[in-house]
């Protein structure tokens, strides 16, 4: 079943929050963010210019003092003023009177945080989900972790090619946000969507995760590539191929073709693979140019997510019997000491086969 929202349900009366086309009576406009990361602050920043009031929750005390004393998060998003209506607390307890909540940390933290933050809401409050990984010790997507950890929150899936840094900025952006309740998207997207940050209905909010979970994947294979000076015909081909395996691993697990080849899928591949802006792209890079991935993420505050994900992207493709051998490859480098030869000359030497999915 496509789940997309038909097209003439989703023309409604309109405006986001700065007055672009949006739909219906946007949520109300106490912001919640857990998270004060890259990802977090921009989208605190990105809620304020549409005139909501955001308060952030972040994990260090240093973090909530930069934001709420110098209008800065130096640590996560250097170089980038905040307007002086993003607020922060160091307390999820201050997040108790907030209309909606963007949940935004590492995804390794989403369980911890959201069972903590349900303490405090009201299970009315909808949640929306902008982390990009599974949960590595249960294989599980990020919307069905908080089921668990938040039972009874409407939940939603904010995806897409989206550095934050521009997104800070006010670059124009674009994402999917996806929810099963269609009405629910609607009033989200009216109250976070803006002229610069098109956000595109979906009803797929497993196939919203998906992209973002493998693209982080084929980011770290593509540094590689680019590390060892293979080209650019060997980075679109991995590319390419790294959907082919988004695709296959997708649609195991119940997402729709569609969704992978839109915004959070091909779209933040596309973003991902291109750019050593990316986290894991670069983390791809260093290794590429005879780095080890250890040392150059104890070197690091910001998380790469594709570096946990691989490995258990790796096994759960196994146990559906999926066939994905550049994150089977990935996962082989980062925690089993293939060697970037081998790894290379593995992908290489596959048999021949049919260009299909
Ligand atoms: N940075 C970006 O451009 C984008 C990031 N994302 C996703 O957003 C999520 C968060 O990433 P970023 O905002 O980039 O973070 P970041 O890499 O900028 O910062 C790391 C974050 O981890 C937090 N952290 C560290 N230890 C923690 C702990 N023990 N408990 C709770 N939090 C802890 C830090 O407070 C900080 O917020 C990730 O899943 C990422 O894939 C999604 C889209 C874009
Ligand atoms: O998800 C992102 C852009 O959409 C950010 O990618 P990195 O985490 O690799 O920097």
């Amino acid at each position: 079943m496509n789940t997309r929202f038909e097209t003439p349900a989703m023309a409604e009366p309109e405006t986001g929050g700065d007055g672009s086309p949006g739909f219906g009576p946007p949520l109300g406009p106490r912001v919640g963010v857990v998270g004060a990361g890259a990802f977090g602050t921009a989208l605190a920043q990105t809620a304020r210019r549409g005139g909501a009031e955001p308060l952030i929750w972040a994990h260090e005390a240093e973090t909530v003092q930069a934001i709420n004393d110098t209008a800065s998060n130096p640590a996560f998003l250097p170089g980038v003023p905040l307007d002086p209506g993003v607020r922060a607390t160091a307390d999820l307890a201050d997040l108790a009177d907030r209309d909606l909540v963007l949940m935004v940390p590492p995804a390794q933290h989403m369980r911890r945080l959201a069972e903590a933050l349900a303490g405090h809401l009201a299970a009315s409050v909808p949640l929306v989900l902008c982390s990009k990984g599974m949960e590595a010790k249960t294989a599980k997507l990020m919307s069905e972790v908080v089921a668990e950890a938040a039972p009874g929150h409407p939940v939603a899936v904010l995806s897409g090619p989206n550095f934050a840094a521009e997104l800070a900025r006010g670059l124009p952006s674009a994402a999917t946000l996806a929810a099963d309740d269609p009405v629910l998207c609607r009033r989200i997207i009216a109250r976070l969507g803006l002229a610069t940050f098109r956000l595109y209905a979906s009803g797929d909010v497993v196939g919203a995760q998906i992209g973002s979970v493998v693209k982080n994947v084929m980011a770290i294979a593509t540094g590689i590539v680019h590390g060892l000076e293979l080209g650019e015909n060997a980075r679109a081909a991995l590319l390419t191929r790294g959907l082919a395996e988004m695709t296959r691993f997708g649609l195991a697990r119940g997402a729709e073709r569609e969704t992978l080849q839109g915004l959070s899928g091909l779209g933040d591949l596309m973003l991902t693979c291109s750019s050593l802006q990316s986290r894991n792209m670069s983390l791809g890079h260093e290794i590429g140019r005879g780095g080890d991935a250890a040392t150059v993420l104890a070197g690091r505050r910001s998380v790469a997510e594709g570096a946990i994900t691989a490995q258990v992207l790796a096994a759960e493709a196994e146990r559906l019997g999926v066939d994905m051998p550049i994150t089977r490859t990935v996962d082989a480098v980062l925690n089993r000491g293939l060697s970037l030869d081998r790894a290379v000359a593995d992908l290489l030497t596959r048999p021949f086969k049919a260009e299909e999915t």
